[in-house]
């Protein structure tokens, strides 16, 4: 018998392709902006050229700072410019930092977002939040931070570092890999959770081979667009809450925090959700997941330790207190204990246990 569940889907325009971008100004028409604050690094600015030509003028002004993990001082700052400018749209053309930065101007001024992205982390696709003071992430959802549109464009995604290609597809294999056992799942967004983890796993070693390949890029964008679209759509359980601890308490990058924990708390929580794992094993085409998931990393070259990307080891009790403090909902019950054995195997790069 099919399980009772609740779909909704979100409001917002994906334009999806190769030299999309050059679709933008049409795409702020559909928006009303005529006075766009872009977000957008130096090196994206290089990249694009001239932003008021693909625009064609519909800029009121840059803005370069964001920042991973978005720090609530960065977001004052560019809300400085906005006062200034008053722009009537944000665009965001990078990575989850400028998408960040975005979400948090839209939450302070409701303004319309146009996402340009350049990573495969997912957060254009999401009504959430994680906003940074003082080492704590504290995260939010709210339908003013879901941006209006995106366009996905895979040439924009051929510049990214292999390496980081192969990291930032295992964060966003990280949603789907979550949406399968989310309390609020249902049966539309496991199928695209297993479709995207299929996806990835199966182009990222191409990207790797051939970074410049765009059948491959398209592939592994694609895989990532549906895994950010499950991680709007469902909520999110113990893999991404330690993330957020200890990405948070001991400023660990991003994308590569998510490569080491997944093997882990899937490994952890795979006792409670046999099922929904078994469908993640099936994609990644193992008979375990967690294993898989583990063996997939090594693959592709990510680190497979929290040491390696500069969590100290003394944080470790630390780290399992802070998460068990307000736990997301999650299918196994989170005890500290296990927790902090999850974190010390993770920390040495040991092979993933369900402990
Ligand atoms: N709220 C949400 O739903 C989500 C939020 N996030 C947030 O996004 C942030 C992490 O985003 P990431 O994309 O992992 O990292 P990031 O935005 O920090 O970028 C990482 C690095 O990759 C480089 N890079 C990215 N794309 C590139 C390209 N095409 N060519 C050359 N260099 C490129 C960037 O310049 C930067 O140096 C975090 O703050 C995280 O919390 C991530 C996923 C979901
Ligand atoms: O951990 C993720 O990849 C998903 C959500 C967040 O990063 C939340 C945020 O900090 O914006």
């Amino acid at each position: 018998m099919a399980q009772p569940f609740t779909y909704q889907v979100s409001p917002m325009r994906v334009v999806f392709g190769v030299g999309t971008v050059a679709q933008l100004a049409d795409e702020l028409d559909r928006l009303g902006i005529s006075r766009a604050l872009v977000l957008a690094s130096r090196r994206q600015q290089a990249e694009l050229g001239d932003l008021a030509e693909l625009t064609g003028g519909r800029v009121a002004g840059l803005f370069d700072g964001a920042v991973v993990h978005t720090p609530v001082a960065v977001t004052e700052r560019a809300m400085e410019i906005v006062r200034e400018l008053k722009p009537d749209g944000v665009v965001a053309i990078g990575a989850g930092a400028a998408t960040g930065l975005s979400k948090a101007i839209a939450l302070r001024t409701d303004l319309p977002q146009l996402i340009v992205p350049t990573s495969y982390a997912g957060s254009e696709m999401t009504p959430v939040l994680g906003e940074t003071v003082d080492g704590v992430k504290t995260t939010q959802s709210s339908p003013k931070i879901l941006p209006e549109a995106v366009i996905y464009d895979v040439n924009l995604t051929v510049s990214m570092p292999e390496k980081f290609s192969a990291i930032s597809g295992l964060n966003a294999i990280a949603h789907a890999a979550e949406a399968l056992y989310a309390r609020d799942g249902n049966p539309i967004t496991s199928l695209m959770a297993e479709e995207a983890i299929a996806k990835l796993a199966s182009s990222l070693p191409d990207v790797i081979a051939r970074p410049r390949d765009l059948e491959a890029r398209s592939d592994a964008l694609y895989g990532a667009w549906l895994c950010a679209v499950c991680l709007g759509t469902v909520g999110m359980a113990l893999h991404h809450k330690l993330c957020h601890t200890v990405g948070a308490l001991f400023d660990l990058p991003h994308a590569e925090t998510h490569a080491v924990l997944l093997p882990h708390t899937i490994a952890y929580n795979e006792p409670a959700a046999r099922d929904s794992v078994s469908r993640a094993a099936r994609a990644l085409g193992t008979a375990d997941a967690a294993d898989g998931l583990f063996d997939l990393s090594a693959r592709l070259g990510a680190p497979r330790s929290l040491a390696e990307i500069g969590m100290p080891e003394h944080g470790i009790a630390k780290a399992a207190a802070l998460a068990t403090k307000n736990p997301y909902w999650n299918p196994r019950p989170i005890e500290e204990s296990g927790i902090r054995d999850l974190l010390k195997r993770a920390w040495s790069g040991s092979r993933p246990q369900a402990g």
